[in-house]
């Protein structure tokens, strides 16, 4: 039996919610879930060094098959001894199949049982994308955790097509696991799709189940449905996953959705949201969003957030940080970026001592409150 490359310890299922607790165990080291995971999508989690990520409590980053396959091709990648090796980067590595850059970066494609062909949204050269193509452009880049190939179609795609979509989605996913040629050191996981409908959800899950991958995502939502929708349908297509592997929701995102995605159950979470807001100036608080370039904070020399006990807001003032940004100095936006990433890392850490001590409910009640997520 080979030694499978990821394994998922579930530690503690919450009493009252879906949440649990659990431990990632990968070739790149052990990691506590729930867990946000940076997004690095061309091979770096933008103006953050690995080391600034380790100190900040960083275990898993993602990067995506697509851009790297583009810039610089995973042949250097793989010249250089893998993504670990190229990047400096120890820990642990997700890489995004490219299914979703397809449908949401190229205008011209066309979608057939063998993959998809489409445009180079840098060039516009004709490009064609399969599971097999996919997986080894992943097995080249050497990520802990690759993703199946699949396509993510609008949320509210008609019900036909999101069925034939779902059901190549799971033909790929079997032309995947088989494509894989290096299963001892690098897992592969399944997408679950369905938009909307409950019974693609569970026609999705069921399928991708019996072909017993290592871990699964939750793909097709935080595609601009809302949030009530993405919660419902989280809450229907967890307790189909089996409850001794991880779940990662792909692309999500916001503080209010992390946590009640751990209560339906989601151990995995991605998104580009704290490293894109910060590059504008705006911040995570305790108490909400900063704009940082607002001009009340001109003579503001206390920090970001003063709960928060990362490096910026002990050392530098919300006046500083306004004048970086405002005279758009990198130094500002390194600063914004590492209090948002350590903000999200933080909050799931928090988010799993109040599972330890069954207070998640009561904590997601005080989080909102003084977010500002309960305000009408
Ligand atoms: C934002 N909402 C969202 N993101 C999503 C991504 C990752 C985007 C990927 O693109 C890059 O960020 C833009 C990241 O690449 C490192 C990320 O993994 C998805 N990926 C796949 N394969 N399938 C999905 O159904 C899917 C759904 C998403 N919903
Ligand atoms: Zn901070």
């Amino acid at each position: 039996m080979n030694q499978a490359a990821v394994t998922y310890e579930l530690i503690k299922t919450d009493k009252k919610t879906g949440a649990r607790l659990g431990r990632l165990h990968t070739p790149h080291g052990t990691f506590d879930t729930p867990m946000f995971m940076p997004v690095g999508t061309q091979a770096t989690v933008k103006t953050m060094s690995p080391e600034e990520l380790k100190e900040m409590g960083a275990g898993v980053i993602l990067s995506n098959t697509y851009h790297l396959w583009l810039r610089p091709g995973e042949d250097i990648v793989q010249e250089a001894g893998g993504l670990h090796h190229f990047t400096n980067w120890d820990q642990g590595i997700l890489t995004d199949s490219g299914g979703y850059q397809v449908f949401s970066l190229s205008k011209l494609r066309d979608i057939t049982e063998e993959g998809v062909h489409f445009r180079n949204h840098l060039n516009g050269e004709k490009l064609f994308l399969s599971p097999e193509k996919s997986i080894a452009i992943q097995n080249a880049l050497g990520s802990d955790i690759m993703m199946a190939f699949d396509e993510c179609p609008p949320f509210d795609s008609p019900y036909e097509y999101m069925k034939t979509s779902v059901e190549r989605t799971s033909r790929w996913a079997e032309r995947c696991l088989a494509a894989n040629v290096n299963p001892e050191r690098q897992a592969l996981f399944g997408i679950v799709q369905g938009g909307g409908y409950k019974e693609l959800r569970e026609l999705s899950a069921r399928t991708l189940a019996s072909l017993d991958f290592p871990g699964y995502a939750i793909g097709g939502l935080s595609v601009g449905e809302p949030k009530e929708k993405m919660n419902e349908m989280l809450t229907y297509t967890t307790p189909l996953l089996a409850a001794d592997k991880p779940r990662y929701l792909m692309g999500v995102g916001s503080p209010d959705s992390l946590i009640d995605g751990v209560i339906r159950g989601i151990d995995l979470f991605d998104c580009v949201l704290p490293t894109r807001i910060a590059r504008n100036g705006t911040c995570m608080t305790e108490h909400g969003r900063l704009v940082i370039r607002n001009a009340k904070y001109a003579h503001d020399f206390g920090p970001i957030d003063a709960s928060c006990d990362c490096k910026v807001c002990r050392n530098y003032s919300r006046a500083y940080i306004r004048h970086l940004v405002k005279a758009n100095e990198t130094f500002g936006f390194r600063l914004t970026t590492y209090h948002n990433l350590y903000f999200l890392i933080k909050l799931m850490k928090r988010v799993r001592s109040a599972i330890k001590e069954d207070r998640l409910l009561e904590f997601r009640e005080e989080f909102f409150e003084s977010y500002g997520f309960n305000k009408p």
